[in-house]
């Protein structure tokens, strides 16, 4: 897997609005938050068990109703299509999740 640069960063940037874009640690970033606690872990159990399937994990920190999400394929030292794609798919689970950004 190749770190996305130039044209193919942006056009992936392009795909991510909700992300921010950390040029420091070549990778993207959300903070969210969920009604409760219960939820938030909830999201954050349906995003482990993608990860894992995925073979390919988030950084992230849990504070009660709030979750913030780094994603960067430490194997190519930087942001890749994986953290794309996973970034889309938790959108969309965080959209049925109720998460707001924060
Ligand atoms: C051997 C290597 O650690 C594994 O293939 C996976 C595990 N999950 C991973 N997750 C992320 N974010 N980046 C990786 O490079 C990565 N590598």
């Amino acid at each position: 897997m190749t770190k996305l640069e130039g044209a193919s960063l942006s056009a992936a940037l392009a795909q991510l609005p909700a992300w921010a874009f950390d040029a420091q640690r070549h990778a993207i970033h959300r903070a969210l938050r969920f009604a409760d606690f219960n939820a938030a872990f909830g999201f954050m159990t349906r995003v482990a068990l993608e990860a894992e399937r995925r073979n390919h994990h988030p950084e992230w920190r849990n504070v009660y109703h709030r979750v913030s999400i780094t994603l960067t394929t430490h194997d190519a030292g930087g942001l890749t299509l994986r953290d794309v794609d996973l970034a889309r798919w938790i959108d969309a689970a965080a959209l049925t999740a109720g998460g707001e950004p924060d």
